[in-house]
């Protein structure tokens, strides 16, 4: 089963040319330099591909092509143990110095690519990739189509990173401006959390499964807890983050696209847009806090100060040199969400995030219903909620927990928990996130990108919270760097009789796994 626009998986994507704005950049860098060797080294490019890498910089083909040799070798999850094979994918790649803003420079750079459509015997199909600070988005799309470069016979399509935009008024101005070069369908806005194996296995474990999908709803589930923790601080993202904070960094997107992941009905048809659908539909039907007063009662938000991780000692947030000594941003949240439709009437999706935290993790815990308290337990012993946990980062797997009877006992129960850790099978390499992304707007798949509509209601929901936020900051906590943040994100659950179940595997003692992972 494939939730893919009917397209067959293992076909090589369509020949094109890249433009890749930001070459020099860290992202370029780390994570897109890397995912095109590996999507090369699979097959999935044709010889039939060309990338320009664009920056301000001066740069000559060699030193470009040294610098994508020093990028794979150390972030691509494959090894180029082959010279061959990387000289034959970095003869693809061509540098260009432009200053986004020097129209002329985008005819010439026009140029370039003709020369390179004929090289490589490429039909027209363009891709541009903008790795730039949201600022240029606009610009560059008018200086594509005024420098001539959406004058080909084949498919254009733009690629966009995050942050989109700063609220919904900001978002919705930097769409109009897309919007007067490109179609909606062209746009591919990413959310490289839709690119993730575990993310986009969420929709197999639940419309694959029996034993899943008929309690997946108000009648069985207690909550829902999402959980996406890092260890790194702000370091030297100060210029950008202070601005932004946890909320719209990671919870205008990341977070609330995991929601509706969770969340979402099945889809009518096995169709990109009409997965989109079901998503938007979660967030139209996202409860929006009243008031102020109802933001605080539901979301709590922190800072983190000097602590230690892992035995190192850390600065706080307002120590670290690129943030404003006396900022109040917050580098953690956690939220009591609800979905007001039939499927999910009262059932509180708790969400959080934070940098400093103690583990680097991305987890889903459904809860389900305890059940009835039976006689055939005589020692009246409380019973665990069923769990399912989808595990995102770093491990790739899920595990369910259920009760069973303590061997060689004559009545306890214990907590049996049953993981497949998928990330833990030898020899399996998951793709990254970009790797996915890539080659779907290659072959025209927009599926696991955000939609316009999307990103509106998600901003509109998010805007309740900041605007509640920039009222009065008297509700900012502070947690040190190591913790799991605020104890006010705990009362958050035990005002509804839950807590948050350990993550990563730091479980409680007393449950028994059965696991693949060999541990
Ligand atoms: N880095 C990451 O892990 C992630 C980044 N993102 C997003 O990706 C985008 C890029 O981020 P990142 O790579 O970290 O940023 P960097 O600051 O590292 O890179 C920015 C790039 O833009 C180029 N640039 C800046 N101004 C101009 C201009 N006027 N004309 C042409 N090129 C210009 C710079 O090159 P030069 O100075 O040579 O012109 C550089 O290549 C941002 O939107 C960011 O939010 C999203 C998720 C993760
Ligand atoms: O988009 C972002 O994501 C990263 C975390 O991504 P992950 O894949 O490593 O979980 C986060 O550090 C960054 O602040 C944010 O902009």
């Amino acid at each position: 089963m494939t939730y893919h626009n009917a397209i067959n998986p293992s076909v090589q994507a369509e020949g094109a040319v890249y433009f890749l704005f930001g070459a020099t950049g860290d992202l370029a860098r780390r994570k897109l330099f890397p995912a095109l060797f590996s999507l090369y080294k699979e097959g999935k490019l044709s010889e039939n591909f060309a990338v320009i890498g664009l920056a301000r910089r001066p740069r000559t083909n060699e030193q470009f092509r040294n610098d994508l040799y020093q990028s794979i070798s150390e972030f691509c999850r494959y090894k180029v143990d082959d010279e061959q094979l990387f000289q034959s994918f970095s003869k693809h790649f061509e540098y260009m110095s432009l200053d986004i803003n020097n129209l002329d420079g985008f005819k010439e750079l026009n140029r370039l690519a003709e020369s390179l459509e004929s090289r490589f015997d490429i039909t027209g199909n363009r891709l541009f990739y903008l790795a730039l600070a949201p600022s240029l988005f606009g610009s560059v799309s008018l200086n594509l189509r005024d420098g001539g470069l959406l004058h080909t016979d084949g498919w254009h399509r733009l690629v966009i990173e995050k942050p989109f935009g700063y609220d919904l008024q900001s978002a919705q101005a930097l769409n109009e401006q897309l919007n007067e070069v490109f179609k909606e369908e062209e746009i591919y806005r990413i959310d490289h959390y839709l690119g993730k194996e575990m993310v986009q296995n969420i929709q197999v474990i639940r419309f694959a499964n029996a034993l899943f999908e008929p309690l997946w709803n108000k009648d069985h589930i207690a909550n829902v807890q999402i959980t996406l923790s890092e260890t790194v601080g702000v370091e030297d993202r100060g210029g950008y983050y202070d601005k932004s904070g946890a909320l719209r960094d990671m919870g205008q997107n990341h977070m609330l696209q995991m929601l509706t992941m969770i969340a979402m009905e099945p889809p009518s048809r096995l169709h990109g847009e009409a997965i989109r659908d079901e998503k938007v539909k979660v967030l139209r039907s996202l409860r929006s806090y009243e008031n102020s007063e109802e933001v605080r009662k539901h979301v709590t938000r922190g800072q983190y100060t000097a602590g230690q991780v892992e035995q190192t000692s850390l600065p706080g947030y307002r120590e670290e040199p690129s943030v404003n000594p006396d900022s109040i941003t917050e580098t953690y949240f956690a939220a009591k969400v609800f979905v007001d439709n039939f499927r999910w009437a009262g059932v509180p999706f708790y969400i959080r995030t934070g940098k400093r935290m103690p583990v680097k993790t991305t987890e889903v815990v459904v809860e389900f219903k305890s059940m009835p308290q039976n006689v055939l337990f005589a020692k009246k012993q409380d019973l665990a909620p069923n769990l399912l946990v989808i595990r995102v980062n770093p491990i790739e797997g899920i595990y369910i927990k259920v009760n069973a009877k303590t061997p060689g006992s004559d009545s306890a129960i214990q907590p049996v928990a049953m993981e497949f850790c998928q990330s833990c099978q030898i020899g399996l390499n998951t793709p990254e996130a970009y790797e996915r992304l890539i080659y779907d707007a290659a072959r025209g798949d927009a599926t696991y990108f955000t939609r316009w509509d999307e990103v509106a209601q998600a901003w509109k929901f998010v805007d309740r919270i900041a605007s509640a936020w920039q009222e009065s900051s008297h509700d900012l906590m502070h947690y040190p760097a190591g913790s799991w943040g605020p104890e006010r994100a705990e009362q958050l659950l035990k005002d509804d009789g839950f807590h948050w179940w350990p993550v990563n595997g730091q479980e409680e003692d007393n449950v028994i796994w059965v696991t693949n992972s060999g541990q």
